[in-house]
């Protein structure tokens, strides 16, 4: 099969945030993503599952123009934003001048602080990175992201971190956010649990594809002892070839 040079500029189709078709992406001999068609809809909460080293981390940078060596048909929306794992802010830069930092256009300042209100950091406007606590930090991630009011916002692994307690009250900002803004996401996270609270559609990479789709039809906020969800979960683990019981 012809495989064509990645667009990464190109447009991704009508009311999508993202539309990828026969993504590929090998490093040396080793193809790490073998085909990857998939759709993301402009407001809609994805959430990608796969085994450690199946990809995620490829394919979430791929979309976010970071990897530049794939090959398929990969229309993103301009205007994406990320957030990692690990905040990634600038250390030397006080966190409202971090949001702020390369934003263009009307009163950047302005917006930053508006964005870091919407996370609740109003208090730490001119707070040193490294003062901040995991969860704080990961909130001027966020509002980093937001502030440049993405189409398309790619989160890899972004409570990973975290502690149970903080990610509970990440899930629920990360909702409202999402509810209030409406971009699209896609979520890369281990936690099962995780992708079935938060997202419309759970998918799972194996083999270097999208192996498993699982729609989540239940409103938020959602009760992960849902009969629903215990049902969805025990499928979701068996992809993942972990025995649900083992997890109960
Ligand atoms: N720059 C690179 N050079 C060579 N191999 C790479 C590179 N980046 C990723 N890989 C390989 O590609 C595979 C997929 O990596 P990736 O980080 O996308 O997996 P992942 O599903 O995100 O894993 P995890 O859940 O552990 O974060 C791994 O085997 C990794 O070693």
């Amino acid at each position: 099969m012809a495989t064509r040079a990645a667009r990464l500029s190109a447009e991704p189709a009508a009311g999508q945030a993202a539309t990828v078709r026969g993504l590929t992406r090998s490093f040396g001999d080793r193809r790490v993503l073998g085909g990857i068609d998939l759709d993301i809809a402009r407001g809609e909460f994805v959430a990608l599952l796969g085994r450690s080293g199946s990809g995620k981390s490829t394919l979430l940078r791929v979309l976010a123009g970071l990897d530049r060596e794939a090959r398929g048909e990969i229309g993103v929306d301009a205007a994406v934003a990320v957030s990692f794992q690990e905040p990634r802010l600038v250390p030397w830069k006080r966190v409202l001048a971090n949001v702020a930092l390369g934003l263009r256009g009307h009163d950047p300042v302005g917006r930053a602080r508006a964005a870091l209100a919407e996370v609740g950091l109003t208090k730490h406007l001119n707070a040193w990175p490294l003062t901040l606590s995991g969860g704080e930090a990961q909130r001027v991630s966020l509002a980093r992201a937001l502030v440049r009011e993405p189409a398309l916002l790619l989160l890899d692994e972004p409570f990973g971190a975290l502690d149970a307690l903080t990610r509970i009250s990440m899930h629920r900002l990360v909702l409202d956010l999402w509810e209030r803004h409406r971009p699209g996401i896609l979520l890369v996270t281990h936690d099962v649990d995780e992708a079935l609270l938060l997202a419309d559609r759970v998918l799972v990479l194996d083999e270097g594809r999208i192996a498993h789709e699982s729609a989540v039809p239940l409103a938020r906020p959602r009760h992960r002892d849902h009969h629903d969800l215990v049902a969805l979960r025990a499928g979701l683990l068996r992809r993942l070839g972990v025995d649900p019981e083992e997890t109960a």
